[in-house]
C-alpha cells in the first residue's frame, strides 16, 4: 500500500505533528461535511512484502530523467539519490509530466531542482492538478515560483487547497493539508469516511471517494507504470483493462500491526492515573502519515470484525502492564479459523453464498491470534491453508477466490485472445515461483498433473507441505522445495515446456535477471506475473518481452507476448494495487 505511506520525516515539526483535530474538522468543507468525528489510517497495508523498499540496483527503463549519479551537493543538502523504481522514482515520473520532460531536464542541468522555493512551515495556497500514483495529489507552484511540484495527501484534483510545507526534496515538497477550501463536489463525499481517523492515520487515503472511482484511479496507475517503466513500446501494451474491485470494501484486512514506543521514560515524567486508565500519552496505534509517530487507534474499519473486537482487550490488557515495556512493541493481530483440537481440515461450510454478507458473517467462527509464531488456518474457496501468523500470506480474503480464478482463467482461457488462439497445447504443469505457503499452487492444483512450487522462506514451504496435506493433495504430484525462484528450472527438467504454466509473484522489489534469464531459456507456454509492485512488474515484463525478442531472432522459435495487463484491487481506501500481467508463446511470424 503504495506504499501509502508518506516519506518519513525526520526533521519535521513536531507540534505541528501532534496538533489538536488536524485534518478532520478542516477537511470538512461547506460543500464536504466529514463521516464520523475524527478520523485514522495506518500501515495496515504495510506487510512485510508490501512494504519492502524497492531497491533494484538496474537502470530505470523508463524515458524519464535518469537518476542522477554521485552529487557532492547531495550530502551537504540531505536530499537523497533516487532509487531506481523507488516510490521517489515513481514522483519523479509524476512530477515530470506535471511540469514537462524539457522543463525538468533545463532545472536538473541549471542545478536547480535543489532550489525550494518554499520554507518549511509556509501555508500555500495551491490547485491540484493530478493524483501521483502514490496516492497524493499533485499541485503546481503559483507563479511567480520557478517550476515545483507540492504533494498533498488527501486532496483531489480540481480542489483548491491550503497546505503547510514540511519537506522539500527535488524539484516537489512535501505538504500537510490544513484545509479544503474549494472541493471537487464530483468526486469527494466525506460521508462515504467510515474511519474517525481519516486525514491523519497514514493507511487509507481514498475513503473520500467513490469505490468505482477508486477502482479507475487505479488502473491509470497501472497505465502510468507501463509507460513510465517497462521501455516497451506502446505497440506492444495492451489496453490495460479495468480494475478488478474487491468484494468486501472495509473489514477485509486480516492481520493488523499496530505498535507502540516504550512508556517507560514518559511514566517516569507524568505517572499514571490513579484509575488505572491509559494516559493519553500512550499511544498505541499506526502511523501519523508522513512521520514515524505513532496515534492512539482504537478501531481499524478496514480490518475485520474479529480483528476489531480483539483490539480493545489487547490494548487494555499492554495497559495494565505497561511499566514492563523497556523497549517499544509491534503487535501482530491476525484473523484465523478456529482449528479443531485434532487438527483435522475444518467442514466445508453451508453451500457456497458468494453474497458479501457471507464475507462479513462468522459462516465460521474465527479468531484472533497474536503470537508470531501461532498457527493461522484460512480457507479460499474450498482450499485450506495453515500458516505461521508472522509469515507472509495476502491479507484480504474476501478477494482471494476472485484473484485465484482470475489467474486461472487466465492460464486456460475459455474465449481465446488473438495471442492465446495460437496452437499451444493446454497447461498440464504448473511452477508456482515465489510460491509463499503455496497459495496459487493448492487453490489451481485441481487443473494440473504437477505442481511445483518454489520460495526462500523455508517457514512458508513447511506451510505449503502442511496446506497441500490438509487438502488431501498427493505428494507425488505436488511439491514445494525451498530456494532462490532461480532454482526452480534445474527441477522442472521433466516438466513438457510448452505445457506448463509459471506463476510469478515476487516481493515488492520484483524479480530479477537471473531468474528472468532462465524463465526465457525455460519458455513455458503461458505465465502470469501477479505483483504488490506495478512499477518493478513493468520493469520486469520489459526485460522479460525483450530477452525472448532477443532470443527469437537470433535462433528463431516462438516470442512471449503480454497478452493482458490489469490491476486487483486489494487494499480498498487505499491507493495501492496489485497488477495481474499474462504472456503467451506465440509464433509471431505465423
Ligand atoms: C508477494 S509474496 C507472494 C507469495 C504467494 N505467491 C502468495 O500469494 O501468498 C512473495 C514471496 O516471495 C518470497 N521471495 C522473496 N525473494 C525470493 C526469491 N529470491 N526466491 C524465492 N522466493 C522469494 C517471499 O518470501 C514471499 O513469500
Amino acid at each position: 500500500m503504495a506504499e501509502p505511506h508518506g516519506p518519513p520525516t525526520p526533521d519535521r515539526d513536531e507540534v505541528h505533528l501532534h496538533k489538536k483535530p488536524r485534518l478532520q474538522d478542516d477537511i470538512k468543507t461547506a460543500a464536504s461535511v466529514a463521516g464520523p468525528s475524527d478520523v485514522p489510517m495506518d500501515e495496515p497495508i504495510v506487510d512485510e512484502n508490501i512494504a519492502e523498499s524497492s531497491s533494484t540496483p538496474q537502470q530505470s527503463n523508463g524515458k524519464g530523467p535518469k537518476p542522477r549519479g554521485k552529487n557532492k551537493r547531495r550530502k551537504k543538502d540531505k536530499v537523497p539519490a533516487i532509487e531506481p523504481y523507488s516510490t521517489e522514482d515513481v514522483i519523479l515520473h509524476d512530477v515530470q509530466a506535471l511540469l514537462g520532460e524539457d522543463v525538468v531536464l533545463k532545472a536538473q542541468e541549471a542545478g536547480e531542482d535543489l532550489k525550494a522555493p518554499f520554507e518549511k512551515q509556509q501555508v500555500v495556497e495551491l490547485v491540484v492538478s493530478a493524483l501521483s500514483s502514490n496516492g497524493e495529489s499533485l499541485s503546481i507552484a503559483p507563479a511567480p515560483h520557478p517550476p515545483w511540484v507540492i504533494l498533498t495527501p488527501f486532496a483531489l484534483p480540481g480542489e483548491k487547497i491550503r497546505v503547510k510545507i514540511y519537506r522539500n526534496a527535488r524539484l516537489w515538497s512535501y505538504a500537510d493539508l490544513v484545509e479544503v477550501v474549494e472541493p471537487n463536489k464530483e468526486l469527494r463525499d466525506m460521508d462515504r469516511v467510515q474511519c474517525k481517523y481519516f486525514g491523519k492515520c497514514a493507511g487509507c487515503q481514498f475513503q473520500m471517494l467513490s469505490y468505482d472511482a477508486q477502482l479507475d484511479l487505479k488502473r491509470t496507475v497501472v497505465v502510468k507504470a507501463y509507460q513510465n517503466f517497462s521501455g516497451l513500446p506502446e505497440s506492444t501494451v495492451p489496453s490495460i483493462q479495468p480494475t478488478i474491485g474487491s468484494p468486501l470494501q472495509y473489514g477485509y484486512r486480516t492481520k493488523i500491526t499496530p505498535h507502540f514506543d516504550s512508556p517507560l521514560r514518559d511514566l517516569k515524567k507524568h505517572g499514571r492515573p490513579e484509575d488505572g486508565s491509559k494516559p493519553d500519552w500512550f499511544k498505541i496505534g499506526f502511523n501519523v502519515i508522513g512521520t514515524r509517530h505513532t496515534m492512539d487507534i482504537e478501531e481499524c474499519p478496514i480490518a475485520t470484525p474479529t480483528l476489531n473486537k480483539a483490539l480493545g482487550p489487547i490494548r487494555e490488557g499492554i495497559v495494565n502492564k505497561m511499566d514492563t515495556y523497556k523497549k517499544g512493541v509491534s503487535l501482530l493481530l491476525r484473523e484465523s479459523l478456529e482449528i479443531p483440537a485434532d487438527g483435522s481440515p475444518n467442514p466445508l461450510p453451508p453451500p457456497a453464498d458468494t453474497s458479501v454478507d457471507s464475507l462479513t458473517s462468522d459462516v465460521e467462527k474465527k479468531l484472533c491470534v497474536t503470537d508470531h509464531r501461532g498457527t493461522i488456518r484460512e480457507r479460499v474457496g474450498d482450499k485450506l491453508f495453515e500458516y505461521t501468523a508472522g509469515s507472509f500470506f495476502q491479507n484480504n480474503n474476501s478477494v482471494l477466490v476472485p484473484l485465484t480464478s482470475y489467474v486461472r482463467d487466465c492460464i486456460f482461457p475459455t474465449t481465446p485472445s488473438s495471442s492465446s488462439s495460437t496452437s499451444l497445447p493446454r497447461p498440464t504443469h504448473l511452477v508456482d515461483a515465489y510460491c509463499g505457503s503455496g497459495l496459487f499452487a493448492i487453490t489451481l492444483s485441481p487443473h494440473f498433473e504437477r505442481v511445483t512450487g518454489i520460495e526462500l522462506s523455508v517457514d512458508s514451504i513447511k506451510s505449503a507441505n502442511i496446506s497441500a496435506q490438509l487438502n488431501a493433495l498427493s505428494p507425488d504430484r505436488h511439491t514445494f522445495m525451498s530456494g532462490d525462484a532461480s532454482d526452480i528450472f534445474a527441477t522442472v527438467t521433466s516438466f513438457p515446456r510448452l505445457e506448463t504454466a509459471v506463476i510469478i509473484d515476487p516481493p515488492r522489489k520484483g524479480s530479477d535477471e537471473k531468474f528472468i534469464d532462465q524463465l526465457i531459456e525455460f519458455g513455458a507456454g503461458v505465465m502470469v506475473y501477479v505483483s504488490c509492485n506495478v512499477h518493478t512488474q513493468a520493469r520486469d515484463i520489459g526485460m522479460i518481452l525483450r530477452k525472448s525478442k532477443a532470443k527469437r531472432e537470433s535462433g528463431g522459435g516462438k516470442e512471449y507476448v503480454l497478452e493482458s495487463v490489469r490491476g486487483f484491487d486489494l487494499f480498498p481506501q487505499t491507493a495501492h494495487v496489485e497488477s495481474v500481467a499474462v504472456l503467451r508463446l506465440v509464433d509471431v511470424d505465423a
